[in-house]
């Protein structure tokens, strides 16, 4: 009975996606945005406010069977509805966004989209680092695509993590997957981060392109013609998806499932791709169309937003996992850190 509630909470979320920046800073390539340049050093005021639509009608089911993971026990409220507001305002939570490493289509340049390739060794080694920077950030659940470059790195990433939980992927594909991959124990349910897949949260399809090696499809076709259909918002490419057409499933996908966990205090991991990622960083940043399209996500690089007083504050790329910035920012983040350290000690 414990463990389907276990899986009723999560089961209603499928999931996954990412932002390029080189080194340890974030690119945002329309300068007049002026967004991230060093870590959290000149964290701007990019918050925007969340969506609620969703919370509202499904916060109370999560409220009562979402199983808590974090060291720190997030506030409980009273699940009425006169609380409504108060809760949205005072629930803090931290959202940890990460483009998968470097996958073996990445290294050759073809146009990889819905196609499941690994990562490279790189790739691995820049999912393990990811992994540090965040290891002192808590992580209550995890969403990932349904491709497999971004569940390695959420795992690699999750080896790195202080807390030393063990992500479990959730089968709820049918009844019998879903029974047999029961947990009876609650101790050890306690020590598990729920990982949920979704294909909402893959990459863009590519359609005609994928496969393809992309300097020589600017031969053949043009460089602008690739441009258009690699950066503009509402072009597909051949058979495929525009960036427009991903954000639509990736961020109904983000409002109706990843954000209700969110608004009631979970600590949100979500490894996806460059551009479902994107999609979600124009919904969380209200970015315009022009802007996202300017917006490039390095591989492997893990970007923290806080959801503090029903809005969505950029944090920026922790540089390292004992980044003063982080934790100075907000108390539970410091008081689960300091947890570790008392624990770990
Ligand atoms: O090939 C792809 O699937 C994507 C991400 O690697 O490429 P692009 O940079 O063109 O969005």
């Amino acid at each position: 009975m414990a463990t389907a509630v276990f899986h009723q909470a999560l089961g209603t979320a499928q999931s996954h996606q990412h932002l390029q920046n080189s080194g340890s800073h974030l690119e945002f390539g329309n300068a007049s945005l002026k967004l991230i340049s060093k870590g959290f050093k000149v964290d701007i005021g990019l918050s925007r406010r969340g969506s609620y639509s969703s919370w509202k009608k499904k916060f109370g089911v999560i409220q009562a069977s979402a199983s808590q993971t974090s060291v720190v026990q997030p506030v409980s409220y009273p699940p009425n509805n006169s609380s409504d507001e108060l809760r949205k305002k005072s629930s803090e939570a931290a959202l940890i966004l990460i483009r998968h490493g470097e996958s073996l289509w990445n290294e050759k340049n073809l146009f990889t989209g819905c196609v499941d390739v690994p990562l490279t060794k790189k790739g691995v080694e820049e999912a393990i680092e990811a992994g540090k920077r965040i290891s002192n950030i808590p992580v209550d659940m995890i969403y990932t695509s349904a491709l497999i470059r971004a569940q390695m790195t959420a795992m690699l990433a999750m080896t790195q993590h202080r807390r030393k939980k063990v992500p479990i992927i959730l089968h709820n594909e049918n009844e019998q997957a879903r029974e047999w991959s029961q947990i009876f124990s609650e101790d050890t349910k306690k020590q598990s981060i729920p990982v949920v897949t979704a294909s909402q949260l893959n990459e863009r399809m590519y359609g005609e392109l994928q496969g393809l090696n992309k300097q020589e499809t600017a031969d053949r076709f043009g460089k602008e013609k690739v441009h258009e259909w690699r950066r503009s918002y509402d072009i597909p490419p051949p058979n495929g998806e525009s960036l427009e057409m991903c954000a639509e499933r990736a961020v109904a996908y983000f409002k109706d499932h990843i954000e209700p966990q969110l608004l009631s205090g979970k600590n949100v991991m979500i490894a996806a791709h460059g551009n479902s990622l994107r999609s979600i960083i124009m919904y969380l940043d209200k970015l315009t169309s022009q802007e996202v399209i300017n917006l490039e996500l390095s591989t492997g690089i893990p970007m923290l937003y806080i959801l503090k007083g029903g809005k969505f504050i950029r944090r920026g790329s922790p540089a390292g996992p004992t980044e003063a910035g982080v934790y100075a920012y907000t108390r539970s983040l410091a008081l689960y850190r300091q947890k570790l350290d008392d624990m770990l000690r």
